[in-house]
């Protein structure tokens, strides 16, 4: 019977959402105030789900310090107290609005989780502003 665990975890970052190949008269438009070139901030919460059956021998899903250690290898080290755009590789050329991070993310923990687990993450970009993404 199919269980999914969840490991809650945190990193604050900064960033800007713009596209370069736009005018500044159209990023404006289009992505407001979010589009200030000297960047913001926000206090990104994450939430990731894995999904799958109990090891009869343990009773774990996965060791949670496990999944801890991979989250901070793959999000909290290489984003934490980062500029998204200016510091971090994959979003150089990919706007870092809350959907492209979770996306980011998910592929991040993808690679580094066996596959037999399903992965979601949620990412909370303000307590109001939150997406999920399972890789469907
Ligand atoms: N589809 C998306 N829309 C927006 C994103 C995004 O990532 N995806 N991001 C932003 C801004 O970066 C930021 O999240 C918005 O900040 P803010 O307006 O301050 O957010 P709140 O909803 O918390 O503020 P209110 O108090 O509710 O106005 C914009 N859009
Ligand atoms: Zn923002």
């Amino acid at each position: 019977m199919p269980i999914t665990l969840y490991r809650k975890a945190h990193f604050n970052a900064a960033h800007r959402l713009f596209r370069k190949d736009w005018t500044d008269k159209k990023n404006n438009a289009v992505f407001g105030k979010c589009n200030n070139p000297n960047y913001h901030g926000h206090n990104y919460e994450l939430i990731v789900g894995l999904t799958g059956e109990i090891d009869p021998e343990t009773g774990y899903l996965i060791d949670l310090k496990t999944l801890k250690d991979i989250i901070v290898e793959e999000v909290e080290q290489p984003f934490d107290h980062k500029n998204l755009n200016l510091e971090v590789e994959e979003f150089k050329n990919l706007n870092p609005t809350v959907e492209n991070i979770a996306v980011v993310i998910w592929n991040k923990l993808r690679k580094r989780l066996e596959s037999k687990f399903e992965i979601s993450v949620t990412l909370y970009e303000t307590p109001r502003n939150f997406v999920t993404y399972t890789g469907n």
